[in-house]
């Protein structure tokens, strides 16, 4: 099986990946919806995307490509502890605070923010497709006076100096990734810690109390929602769908009739897909 991830080696995708699956094929693609398009195309059987982070939030990239631009469901979660760590070329290691500029991608810059505005509050900070390409970019340039943001494999793989370790803004924090593709996830190496179901609803703009009416058809039937967030439908200003977890712990009749209500409402219902959801210790 082939099993596409945001690369390059050493990303947190990466790890991701190898945890969920360590004896299959992994194809790296330098950005998300190249990762999602991959398995459309079926250069992939599965890929890997990350959703959510505790410190940022949604991966909006994730989120909006698979609303708008896709139908590929939604197989399994990983949940992954994230460490963020700042690291610099072998040669700037005793100067590492004369960093001028440190890169990332975006999601660590902003899961670091309080230690570069503790650190380097001048520093320019550059975005980079992954963190993982950050660190390549650094071991490229050993005599720039740069940085990179990256997970501690990131650090091996590039042969940096880790000179600020777990920089990330909390101690506990962790990213939730997306398996997805037609095929079935398997990942007899994760355990599977408790069911999910991801939904986009929208419903009709003019319809007062539409939101609330859409959440009764839950709340009365005790489905428990454990996410909901609005996103721009990017078609004009105050239109929005709604992304929801339901936790899928009653029978799942009980959630079809919920969506079923919802639609006789007027409103849209797209399911991402109902999945286990597998968490990663001790990495
Ligand atoms: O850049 C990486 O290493 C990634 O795998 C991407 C990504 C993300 O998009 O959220 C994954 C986990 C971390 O939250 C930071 C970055």
């Amino acid at each position: 099986m082939k099993i596409g991830y945001l690369g390059p080696e050493s990303s947190f995708t990466h790890t991701a990946a190898v945890n969920a699956f360590p004896s299959e094929y992994l194809v790296p693609y330098r950005s998300i919806p190249a990762c999602i398009k991959a398995v459309e195309f079926h250069e992939v059987d599965l890929a890997i995307v990350p959703i959510e982070n505790t410190l940022e939030g949604s991966v909006n990239t994730t989120v909006d490509y698979l609303f708008h631009q896709s139908t590929i469901p939604v197989g399994a979660e990983i949940v992954l502890p994230i460490y963020q760590q700042l690291m610099v070329s072998k040669e700037n290691k005793e100067r590492w605070e004369e960093v001028t500029k440190i890169l990332s991608h975006p999601q660590a810059l902003a899961q670091s923010q309080e230690f570069i505005r503790q650190y380097f509050p001048n520093a320019d900070l550059e975005q980079t497709p992954s963190t993982a390409y950050a660190a390549s970019f650094v071991s490229e340039h050993p005599q720039e006076k740069i940085a990179a943001i990256a997970p501690r494999a990131s650090a091996e793989k590039y042969d940096l100096e880790i000179v600020k370790e777990n920089i990330q803004d909390i101690a506990s924090n962790h990213t939730r990734f997306w398996i997805i593709g037609k095929d079935e996830a398997h990942l007899p190496y994760l355990p599977v810690e408790r069911e999910q179901m991801s939904i986009a609803i929208t419903m009709p703009s003019n319809m007062p109390g539409s939101l609330y009416k859409a959440l009764s058809a839950f709340s009365w039937r005790e489905i428990n929602l454990s996410k909901i967030e609005s996103r721009p439908l990017k078609t004009s200003l105050g239109e929005y769908f709604f992304l929801i977890d339901l936790v899928v712990d009653k029978p799942l009749e009980l959630i079809e009739f919920a969506l079923e209500e919802i639609r006789l409402l007027g409103g849209e219902v797209k399911i991402f897909g109902k999945y286990g959801i597998h968490t990663i210790y001790g990495v």
